[in-house]
C-alpha cells in the first residue's frame, strides 16, 4: 500500500470485507501512513470506532453492521445452539463505543431486527445484510451529491467542515460528495477547515482531495469568519452525526460557530446526511449526547505532568439549531429551512 499522500491511486475506503474480517484503514494514521489492520469479532470491531480507526457517523454505523456479522460468527461457532444471547452482549458492547452518531444504534437495530428471522447459522444473513447497508449508503450519498450540487450551482466557493468524505461513509461521501459533484459541474474554489483538535479537515479531507486531484486550500479553523468577510465562499457545506426531529444538528466541533458565522456574512448553510442520521426519537438538539473525548487528544504533552495546573475540555460534537441550517440534503430529498413539519417530507 502506498504511503504517499501524493499517489493518486492509493485506496481511501475505511475498510474491507474480508473472509478473515473487518480490514480497518487506521485513519489515526494519515496522511502520513496507509495502514490497514483486521479486525475479526465484535468486541475487536468496537475498539477500532472508540480509538477512532473508524470514524464518520455512516462509516461508524456500516462498521459496526460488520461488527454483529462478525460477532454471530464468532458466537454461533462456540454455540450452534445458543448463540444468541453471546451476540446480544457483543450488540451492546459496539452499543457503547461512540455516544452521538444515530447512525451507530441505527445499524444495530436493523441487524438485530433480522435476528428474529434467522434459523441456523447467522453469518450467511447477516453478512448479506451488513453489505446491503453498505451499499445503501454509497447509493445514497450520490444521490445526496447531485441533490446538494443542484443547490449550490453557480457558486464560485464552497466551505467544508471535518472529514465527510469516502473515509467517513460506505464511500464518496454526504457533504464531501456534494463538493466533489459542485467540483465537477464547475464550482471551482473549495476551502477545508483544519477541524481541531483532531484536524480531520486537514488530515483526511484535503488527503482524499488531493487524491480526486480536486484543487482545494486548507484554512484555519480561526480563519472561517475573514473567509465570509472577503466573500469567497457563497456556501458552508458539513454533514451530521445526528439530526433531530425539528432539524437540529449534531456534527462536528466548530460547525455550530460556522452556522453563526455564515449567518453574519449572508453566506448559506447545508447539512448534508442520509435519513440513518435523522433521529426521530429526539425531538430537538438539547436531547442530544454530546462526546467528551480525553483532554490528552487537545492538550499539549508538557501539560499533562501531575504537577500542572492545566486542565482541557474536549467536546467533539456541537449542535447547530435548525433555524440556522438553510438546507438539509438527503437521499429522500431536500429539506429547505427546516423544522419538525418541514422534516415530515422525508420520513419514510
Ligand atoms: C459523513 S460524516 C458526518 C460526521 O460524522 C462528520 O462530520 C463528523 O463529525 C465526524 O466526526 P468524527 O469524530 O471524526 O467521527
Amino acid at each position: 500500500m502506498s504511503t504517499n499522500p501524493n499517489d493518486v491511486n492509493s485506496a481511501a475506503a475505511p475498510f474491507f470485507w474480508t473472509e478473515q474480517g473487518l480490514r480497518v484503514l487506521d485513519q489515526r494514521l494519515l496522511p502520513g501512513q496507509v495502514a490497514y489492520e483486521v479486525f475479526d469479532s465484535a468486541a475487536g470491531v468496537a475498539e477500532a470506532i472508540a480509538t477512532m480507526r473508524v470514524r464518520g457517523a455512516p462509516a461508524i454505523g456500516i462498521a459496526a453492521a460488520f461488527g454483529v456479522v462478525l460477532g454471530a460468527r464468532v458466537r454461533y461457532r462456540e454455540n450452534p445452539a445458543d448463540w444468541r444471547a453471546a451476540l446480544e452482549q457483543d450488540m451492546k458492547i459496539l452499543a457503547a463505543s461512540r455516544p452521538t452518531a444515530v447512525n451507530l444504534f441505527w445499524a444495530l437495530e436493523r441487524m438485530g431486527a433480522a435476528l428474529d428471522d434467522i434459523q441456523g447459522d447467522p453469518y450467511p444473513p447477516l453478512l448479506a445484510l451488513a453489505q446491503q447497508i453498505h451499499d445503501d449508503d454509497l447509493a445514497a450519498n450520490h444521490r445526496m451529491g447531485e441533490l446538494g450540487a443542484d443547490l449550490v450551482q453557480g457558486s464560485s466557493g464552497l466551505l467544508t467542515h471535518c472529514n465527510t468524505g469516502s473515509l467517513a461513509t460506505g464511500g464518496y461521501g454526504t457533504a464531501l460528495g456534494v463538493v466533489r459533484s459542485a467540483y465537477r459541474r464547475g464550482v471551482k474554489n473549495i476551502y477545508a477547515g483544519e477541524t481541531r483538535p483532531w484536524l480531520q479537515g486537514a488530515r483526511l479531507t484535503v488527503w482524499e482531495l488531493n487524491q480526486d486531484r480536486i484543487p482545494a486550500t486548507l484554512i484555519a479553523d480561526s480563519a472561517a469568519a475573514w473567509l465570509m468577510k472577503s466573500g469567497a465562499v457563497q456556501w458552508v457545506i458539513v454533514g451530521a452525526d445526528r439530526i433531530a426531529a425539528n432539524g437540529d444538528a449534531a456534527n462536528k466541533i466548530g460547525t455550530y460557530s460556522l452556522a453563526v458565522l455564515a449567518r453574519q456574512h449572508g453566506v448559506r448553510f447545508m447539512v448534508v446526511a442520509p435519513t440513518s442520521t435523522v433521529d426521530w426519537n429526539t425531538a430537538n438538539g438539547e436531547a442530544i449526547e454530546i462526546e467528551q473525548r480525553d483532554p490528552r487528544e487537545l492538550l499539549p504533552e508538557c501539560y499533562l505532568a501531575q504537577d500542572s495546573v492545566i486542565k482541557g475540555w474536549n467536546p467533539v460534537f456541537d449542535v447547530t439549531p435548525a433555524h440556522l441550517i438553510d438546507a438539509i440534503v438527503t437521499e429522500r430529498g431536500v429539506v429547505l429551512n427546516p423544522s419538525v413539519d418541514a422534516m415530515r417530507a422525508i420520513r419514510g
